[in-house]
């Protein structure tokens, strides 16, 4: 180390037992409120409860609210206790030093996870990376710059920025940028192995990432990328982001929707370590059939993606169906034909009496409330009319009781005496007739206005029993034009990943649930599985919702595959792809393997030469689950695979196997691909898939 940088070393040494001092204070004085509080609280019960000692109602009353002030009063305090127990690790990982170009004046802060700021300062110590301020130090270069404030656009002039290594409160190591260095520390965390789960990035956010981090709140954004180019990793970030910077419009309303299970699982570390908890993630499976409240069993999204894979001719002319623009067309067409042909009027009578004619039902229908949607239109028509005949009822019992009281009135005492205990009688049994036919006439009316349950008309509509997750959306577009239905929830941000196998009527169907205005959507369009339609519906929403103002964003650099892997992998793209160099390493090795023997051996001595070079997580990743038990079978003598064969597997550690449509969205170390076509095909997105899993290294075995 040369001298000058042994000095600054010496520097940031002194700075950092500042900051970690700063730190401890200010841990201190948060333990300090903390009790404070409970001290305040637990006084304030003591007085509580010998003031109403014999009011139970009083007391529990008084606990209820105790509850809830604890909730709030502790919420921030236990928030910053967990973020300063986070920073005490590593306060920060960046520092900037600019000057102001307007005022002149230089400043220098300092970037980590979280922000901290000393009581009784104005100088923050540490600047949360979400901050405004912050996107200097993911620019990257030195130079000019610009960051946007809260009260506009601030012109800078970057004169350094640093990375610093900080473990467990000690330094470790600091680099400086010059304008065309290379980011060592992005270069140290690419080579390292994968963890089991993904994890945060701010440390190394690249400026094309940054960007999409930091888009405007108010916008919907499309990002469509190269596998591993960090769509997930981002959106996350973003998700952190916004929460950061919009708080309270956010907390409780974010959702993210993934697709499937073991997806979930492998990006549920990213949002807590980045101190966010509370986002509601879920597949977008499991979100329609709680919004659609299906209780049978369908035809889940790893069966239908068997069947497609497998080559069901008529399974996969169903699905395109209805991934298609036209069968939109066919739902709107379905709706139109009901609004004329689903409902029979008949007028409505209360004994021999017309109470509601047709043409007041017609008139309601087509005129009145023709505005709403047609299942809601025919409810509230029944409730008009089911109030018309309570009115009526109401009538007739009072033309009664008048008439009977008249009667009364007109006799004598003793002709009162004489027959009143018959017309009480006769009145009970005049009473009972006029409500008799009150419900009779109200379950006529339930028969030609109610309306049969949307799924099963859906059910006849397709002519088919068994619902797949395709049939999902359709379901839930009904819903929402039939019967103007809403989310449980309410979202002001959804965050939709592996976006690039959602349907038009997917993307269509969720705006119209949630009413939500702002999307991050990621995804990669040469990752559909099945390439239902030409163009992924991701990459033509302002068509699908009819709307101008997206933004596109793509991203062309892998930051999980080395050059060599993201090379081999574009083969099986049909365009001729350019792959931006992030880093080098060994090549992709090709074994041709015929009998169960060469295949056993293949897959195994692969694996461990994987282990020999240190790789920790390691998958052999087959096209379908018949092809993941064949190779088991073949290989379960000599090792041990874990299997994904289900999205609702636990991992345990170990290495695994598991079908192309589970490995989506994960990675590994290492990647063994079984390669069992007979035939090369010009465009092959399942192997693109496959071999995009792998990090540092992918053997392709080749099966016959
Ligand atoms: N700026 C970065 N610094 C460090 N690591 C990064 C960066 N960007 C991405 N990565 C890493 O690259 C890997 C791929 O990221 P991620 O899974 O988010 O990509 P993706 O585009 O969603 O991939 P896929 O299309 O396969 O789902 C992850 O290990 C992630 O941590």
């Amino acid at each position: 180390m040369s001298q000058e940088k042994q000095a600054e070393f010496l520097a940031e040494n002194i700075k950092l037992k500042n900051t970690l001092n700063v730190i401890n204070n200010e841990t201190l004085s948060f333990i300090a409120r903390r009790q404070y509080i409970s001290d305040y609280i637990r006084k304030y019960r003591e007085k509580i409860l010998e003031e109403y000692k014999d009011d139970e109602d009083k007391v529990a009353e008084y606990f209820d609210h105790e509850l809830y002030v604890k909730e709030e009063a502790y919420s921030t305090i236990d928030r910053k206790l967990k973020e300063l127990t986070i920073l005490k690790e590593s306060p920060y990982f960046g520092r900037i030093n600019f000057e102001d170009e307007l005022s002149g004046e230089l400043d220098n802060i300092y970037i980590g996870r979280f922000g901290l700021t000393e009581e009784g300062s104005y100088e923050p110590e540490i600047v949360d990376w979400r901050a405004p301020i912050a996107s200097l130090f993911y620019h990257g270069g030195l130079g000019k710059a610009q960051y946007t404030a809260p009260d506009g656009k601030v012109d800078v002039d970057i004169l350094g920025r640093r990375q610093l290594i900080v473990k467990k409160g000690q330094l470790k190591g600091i680099f400086d940028s010059a304008i065309d260095v290379k980011d060592e520390i992005l270069q140290m965390v690419l080579s390292s192995n994968s963890n089991e789960k993904l994890q945060d990035i701010v440390m190394t956010i690249q400026e094309e990432q940054d960007k999409i981090i930091r888009a405007s709140r108010s916008k919907t954004i499309v990002v469509n990328g190269v596998a591993g180019s960090g769509k997930t990793t981002i959106a996350l970030h973003r998700v952190a982001y916004l929460l950061y910077n919009y708080r309270k419009e956010l907390e409780g309303k974010v959702l993210i929707l993934g697709p499937n299970s073991i997806f979930m699982e492998y990006i549920s570390q990213v949002l807590p370590t980045l101190g966010e908890t509370g986002v509601m993630q879920e597949t977008f499976t499991n979100y329609a059939i709680e919004e659609i409240g299906l209780k049978e069993s369908i035809i889940e999204y790893n069966e239908f993606l068997e069947r497609v894979i497998g080559g069901d001719k008529e399974f996969i002319e169903d699905a395109k169906k209805k991934y298609s623009s036209e069968f939109i067309k066919e739902l709107d067409d379905f709706i139109a034909y009901l609004e004329k042909n689903h409902f029979t009027f008949e007028q409505v009578k209360y004994f021999d009496e017309v109470i509601v004619d047709i043409d007041e039902i017609n008139e309601l229908y087509t005129n009145y409330y023709a505005y709403m949607p047609l299942f809601r239109r025919t409810q509230k028509m029944k409730r008009i009319i089911e109030s018309k005949i309570k009115d009526k009822r109401n009538e007739l019992v009072y033309k009664f009781d008048k008439e009977l009281a008249d009667t009364k009135a007109s006799l004598s005492e003793e002709q009162l005496a004489l027959v009143e205990s018959d017309m009480d009688f006769r009145r009970n049994i005049r009473i009972r007739e006029i409500v008799r036919e009150s419900m009779d006439a109200k379950k006529r009316v339930a028969s030609f206005l109610d309306n049969e349950s949307i799924v099963e008309l859906y059910k006849k509509f397709i002519k088919k029993e068994r619902l797949s997750v395709f049939d999902l959306a359709p379901i839930l577009y009904l819903m929402i034009k039939l019967d103007g239905k809403k989310a449980k929830n309410q979202f002001r941000h959804i965050i939709i990943d592996e976006a690039q196998d959602y349907s038009s009527l997917q993307f269509i169907v969720i705006r119209e649930l949630t009413d939500c205005k702002h999307f991050t959507i990621v995804g990669d369009s040469n990752q559909r599985i099945v390439k239902f339609t030409e163009k992924a519906p991701m990459l033509d929403l302002c068509n699908v919702w009819n709307e101008k103002d997206i933004e596109h964003y793509e991203l062309s650099k892998s930051y999980r595959s080395t050059y060599e892997i993201m090379q081999y992998a574009n083969q099986y793209l049909n365009e001729e792809k350019i792959v931006p160099i992030v880093r080098n390493g060994k090549p992709v090795v090709t074994i041709k393997a015929e009998s169960d023997e060469e295949i056993r051996d293949a897959v195994v001595d692969s694996i461990n030469e994987f282990r020999e070079e240190g790789f920790e997580s390691i998958a052999v990743i087959t096209k379908d689950v018949d092809e993941l038990e064949r190779i088991n079978k073949i290989v379960n003598d000599r090792i041990h695979l874990f299997k994904f064969d289900n999205e609702y597997v636990i991992y345990r550690g170990g290495i695994v196997i598991i079908p192309s449509y589970y490995a989506k969205g994960l990675e590994f170390d290492a990647v063994v691909m079984i390669d069992s076509d007979k035939e090369e095909k010009k465009e092959d997105l399942i192997k693109y898939v496959i071999s995009t899993r792998a990090l540092h290294a992918l053997t392709n075995v080749k099966i016959k």
